[in-house]
């Protein structure tokens, strides 16, 4: 898939914005903070109604402005598909080809986009909540159900927990509402932690051949999902659920005493290992490098096994951050392939050459200006 075309209306520094894309690469150059980052975050929030990088959608809005539109012509393989968000104060609205859908969840898994920045980079050491978000984004626009479950789960923590607060400093004493909410979180958990698997399975095989390709053999990567679920009951939904039922009810004095929930999906985490050993505590700098490129770019592959199409790819300021030959690895494996965003302070070097006639537009306070192709 790739997109045809955006505008945008009052969105970040952009007031108002009409421009069409190439299907290949696409390079938005320009000095600090003249809205580079904030076209590819528009294609973002375009795809999954939220952005990478703020919860407070307020902030997209333009300063002095009350709506924020942002519309955007879709190409699949079934034909074109028109796109529409508007972000409110009071909250968002999205259409589909022209038709407003009743809920974001129906929205989203159409625009299919993948973020490589470079604190993506820090998916390997970075904290386990970069990882379960990583999970949940990537997953989520692969299956809706995945999205619906998470957004169920994530609502009967919250309860869950303010429930477990409420029993810790003695205002609730029922302990059935508690199982029932514990019961629900296990169902939920369940489904989450069974397609996690599922997914990282095919994620961890894509991204083996890319690793053993980048490091010529030299080094196998593998991924351990990492719960506290023993591995002999992952085998079946039905079975982390009733695992997950059992420990709540083991844990229960526990998570009361505590006031919060100790199980489930929100606390797991993901291991990456290079020839055996956790390329977190022990990997060099470059191998964790080579180990987040790799995943970046089996998600490609992934997304297009599991949609039968491959994504949009928005690469913010990456390539500064990656050698010539992980840069060279990086752009070969992208052209004529999958349309690409990047953004850069200059094209020069390795990146120069190796783009097949890039689209480039300069970018200067909100406005873009595209540069003659040479
Ligand atoms: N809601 C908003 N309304 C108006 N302007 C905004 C809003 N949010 C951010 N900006 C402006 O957008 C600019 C930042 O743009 P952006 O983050 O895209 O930078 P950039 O071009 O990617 O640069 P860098 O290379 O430094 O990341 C800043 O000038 C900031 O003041």
């Amino acid at each position: 898939m790739y997109l045809e075309n955006l505008e945008l209306h009052d969105f970040r520094n952009y007031k108002q914005l009409a421009v069409t894309f190439s299907q290949g690469v696409n390079v938005l150059l320009g000095e600090n903070a003249q809205g580079k980052t904030n076209l590819l975050e528009a294609i973002y929030v375009l795809a999954l109604t939220r952005s990478h990088r703020t919860a407070n959608d307020k902030e997209l809005i333009r300063w002095q402005a009350s709506t924020a539109t942002l519309k955007g012509r879709l190409h699949k393989a079934t034909g074109s598909l028109p796109l529409e968000l508007e972000l409110g104060k009071k909250g968002k609205r999205a259409k589909v080809n022209h038709l407003e859908q009743a809920k974001l969840s129906q929205y989203v898994g159409n625009l299919n986009v993948i973020v490589f920045a470079p604190e993506d980079l820090a998916i390997v050491k970075g904290a386990p909540s970069l990882r379960r978000r990583f999970m949940d984004m990537e997953f989520g626009q692969m299956s809706p159900k995945y999205l619906y479950n998470l957004s169920q789960y994530r609502a009967i923590l919250k309860q869950r927990n303010q429930y477990l607060r409420q029993l810790n400093h003695h205002e609730a004493k029922d302990k059935v509402y508690l199982g029932v909410l514990s019961d629900q979180l296990a169902a939920f958990g369940a489904e989450i932690i069974a397609k996690r698997l599922e997914l990282l399975k095919q994620l961890e095989h894509w991204a083996q051949v890319i690793h053993a390709e980048i490091t010529q053999n030299q080094e196998q990567l593998s991924f351990h999902y990492v719960t506290q679920i023993a591995d002999d009951q992952l085998t079946s939904v039905d079975h982390i659920y009733q695992t997950l039922q059992t420990m709540y009810a083991q844990q229960q004095a526990k998570e009361i005493f505590q006031g919060t929930t100790l199980l489930g999906p929100h606390r797991d985490d993901l291991q990456f290992s290079v020839n055996g050993k956790n390329v977190q505590t022990f990997g060099s700098q470059g191998q964790q490098r080579t180990t987040a490129l790799s995943v970046k770019l089996a998600e490609i592959d992934l997304m297009k096994a599991e949609t039968g199409e491959y994504p949009v790819l928005l690469l913010d300021d990456v390539l500064s951050e990656l050698d010539a030959a992980r840069q060279t690895h990086l752009l070969t494996a992208i052209q004529n392939k999958v349309q690409t965003f990047l953004t850069t302070p200059s094209l020069d070097g390795v990146a120069r050459k190796l783009i097949n006639e890039p689209k480039v537009f300069e970018v200067n306070h909100g406005i873009l200006h595209e540069e003659e192709p040479h």
